[in-house]
Order: structure tokens, then sequence, then C-alpha cells
């Protein structure tokens, strides 16, 4: 059994690795940390949980951690970066939900998230966990950076058009809409029932620091930066990511064989029929992306919809499947869930 520890077991995220993990056949969770809830039985707190998971939270100092095979950070920015060189000295191997190692140029993360890097050679070292396009590397890896929410829907729907080379990488869209819990379970006015609810917005369109994120992937995939206008917005819905992503082509393709050819094989991406309009609920507590692809009118101008649980495969999800690749075992062990919809 792999011994797992989760640093920030009472987010959003935490929650949703507490339950991936406990119907894991293969994880034996060890350690669950939080600071606030320190001494609390997690079943206590999470009556979703009772019957599974029988460990009390304890603060990060007392955890078990270095006696673990892996530990999960589910932690805000900037926490994961101060004790992961502790941890893989010790033989253990750690994912990050946070963005601590996402970004390759420190320089450029320290701009987008406001603080020093306490570790950037380890930034060199992380592998970015994104199975679809990083596989081989990640189970290899001792170090995980777990992709961003956004990001991982955007760049699983341009993924196809990007690597093929048929599309105009200079003036790339992603239009994207998030359920509240991306926001992460904190008391902030924006994210109140009476302020998030019979409403819409966008935020962060002058720049989000998911941009750069998707600037590194897709330049990745590309072989060359690429231009890219990323505008988030918040749907009064809990879960969920909807992205709506626009480009222009550069060749006439058959775009629905490309996506179908690029993701046979990939369990956790369906490629939808031809003419479908997918829905967050369809990925609702499940690990997949389910996509289409549209030309409307027969035009130049491809639009992309993708969408994800963000605490799914955007976060918690992501993670388990990349825990499963580190040690080896099937990629879909504890993920095969069916959607809950309606
Ligand atoms: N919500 C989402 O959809 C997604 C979130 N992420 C990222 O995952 C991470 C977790 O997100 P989310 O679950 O939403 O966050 P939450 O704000 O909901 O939870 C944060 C958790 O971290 C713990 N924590 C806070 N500060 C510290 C600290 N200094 N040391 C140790 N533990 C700490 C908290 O417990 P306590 O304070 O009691 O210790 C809590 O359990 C974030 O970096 C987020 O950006 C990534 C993808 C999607
Ligand atoms: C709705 C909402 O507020 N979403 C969050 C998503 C951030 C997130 O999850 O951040 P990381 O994936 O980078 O850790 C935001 O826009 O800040």
């Amino acid at each position: 059994m792999i011994k797992a520890g989760i640093v920030g077991g009472t987010g959003y995220t935490g929650v949703e690795l507490l339950r991936l993990l406990a119907q894991h056949p293969e994880v034996e969770l060890a350690a669950i940390t939080s600071r606030k809830e320190a001494g609390m039985p997690v079943a206590e707190m999470f009556p979703s949980l009772r019957g599974r998971v029988s460990l009390a939270f304890t603060t990060p100092e007392e955890a078990p951690l270095k006696s673990c095979d892996v530990v999960f950070f589910a932690t805000p920015n900037g926490i994961a970066m101060q004790q992961t060189r502790e941890l893989l000295e010790a033989g253990v191997k750690v994912i990050d939900l946070a963005a601590d190692f996402r970004i390759k140029d420190v320089a450029e993360w320290s701009k987008w998230y406001g603080m020093e890097h306490a570790c950037p050679e380890l930034v060199a070292e992380a592998v970015y966990g994104l199975p679809e396009i990083n596989r081989a590397a990640i189970k290899q890896a001792r170090l995980i950076a777990n992709p961003g929410c956004y990001p991982t829907a955007v760049q699983l729907g341009f993924l196809p058009l990007v690597e093929a080379g048929v599309i105009d990488t200079s003036g790339l869209v992603a239009d994207c809409k998030s359920g509240v819990s991306g926001a992460g379970r904190k008391a902030e006015t924006h994210i109140l029932y009476a302020e998030a609810t019979d409403s819409f917005k966008a935020y962060a369109v002058a720049g989000h620091r998911h941009l750069p994120e998707i600037r590194q992937g897709l330049a990745r995939m590309a072989g060359h930066d690429v231009g890219l206008t990323f505008v988030p917005h918040l749907t009064p819905m809990i879960r969920g990511i909807h992205a709506t992503l626009y480009g222009k082509l550069k060749k006439d393709v058959d775009l629905q064989a490309l996506y179908e050819k690029r993701y046979a094989g990939e369990y956790f991406v369906d490629v939808m029929p031809p003419k479908s309009h997918p829905e967050t609920r369809s990925v609702r507590a499940i690990n997949t992306c389910r996509i289409a692809v549209h030309r409307p009118q027969g035009g130049d101008t491809v639009v992309v919809l993708s969408v994800i649980d963000n605490l799914v495969k955007g976060a918690a999800g992501q993670a388990v499947q990349n825990m499963n690749l580190l040690f080896d075992l099937p990629e879909q062990m504890g993920l095969t869930q069916i959607a809950v919809s309606p």
C-alpha cells in the first residue's frame, strides 16, 4: 500500500483528495493536516467520510509526513516550496496542487505570485503534471507540479490544434467560466452566496496568474511563443469549468478526426461526437475532460468546447492520476467513477 499524506486537508481540493484516496485500493491515508482543526476527527468535520477515514487532523509539524511515500500539498501558493526539499531528501514523492513549481521562469513566477521563490533549483527539476502531454516524464519524477484548473481545460482543448500546427498561434482566445469552488474554501465577500448567486461576471481581464502557465504549456506544444487572450468568469455554480476556445485555422483539416486520433487511448479525455455541446455536469466529480470541436458555418474559425470539474481533473483527480503514474499503477485506478448528473 502507498502511504499518502495531505497537507491542507480541510480545503476544497484537500477534501476532494480525501474522497478519492479513501476509495483508492492501493492507498493508505497516513497523515492529514489542518492547523485550525488539529485534533478534530476528519469524519466528524466531513460526515461524507464517516466509516471511510478514521484519522484526525494534525498540525503539519506533528504529521508523520516524512514516513509517507507521497505527500500532496493542497495548500495556498507558497507553502509547498518551503517543505519540499526536506521531504524529497527523506525519499518522499511530492505532488503540489498549488502553483509553486508550475512556471519554469522563476522571475516570471515571482511577478505573478508576488513572492520570492524558496527553492528555484527544484522548479527546474519539477515535472508539469499534465499526463496527456508529459506521461513519460511524470513516471520518472519525484516532484510533480499539478496543473491549475483553467490551464488544464485550456491546454487539453487547444492541444491537438497546436501540436498539429494547423492553427494561427498568434491570436488564440480562451473564454473560460468557473464554478465558485475554484476560489477555495475561505470567507471572502465576492464568493458569499448573495454575491455569487444569480449573477455572472468576468474578472482579471488585465491579467490572471494562469495566463503565464497556459502560455508556457501552449508554447511547449507549438515549439515557439504563442499569443493568448485569457478571460476568466465566475459563474453561479459550485463545481465545473467551461472553456470556450477560439482560433483561426491555417489549413483545411478534418477537425473531428484530428481530435479523435490525438486522444485515442486517453482514458480521461472524451472527444464528443460532432455538433456536441458538453455540459459541466457531465463531468461533475469525475476526472474526465470532455471536448467538442466546431467549425461554425464551415469558416476558418475553430471553436473548441472543453469542460472539466475544477476540483477533479482540475486538481485532486489529476493529482491522483499523477500518483498512479509515479507508482507505476494503472492510470485509472481509483478514478473510474461516473459523473453525478443532474
Ligand atoms: N479550488 C480549486 O478549484 C483549485 C485549487 N487549486 C490550488 O490548490 C490549492 C488548494 O486550494 P483549495 O483547496 O481551493 O484551498 P482552500 O483555501 O480551500 O484550502 C487551503 C488548505 O490549506 C491549509 N493551509 C492554509 N495555509 C496553510 C499553511 N500555511 N500551512 C499548511 N496548511 C495551510 C488550510 O488549512 P489550515 O489553515 O487549517 O491549515 C486548508 O486546508 C491552492 O493553491 C489552489 O490555488 C488548484 C486547482 C483548482
Ligand atoms: C473561481 C476562482 O476564483 N478561481 C480561481 C482559480 C485559481 C486556482 O485554482 O488556482 P491554481 O489552480 O493556480 O492553484 C482564481 O481565479 O483565482
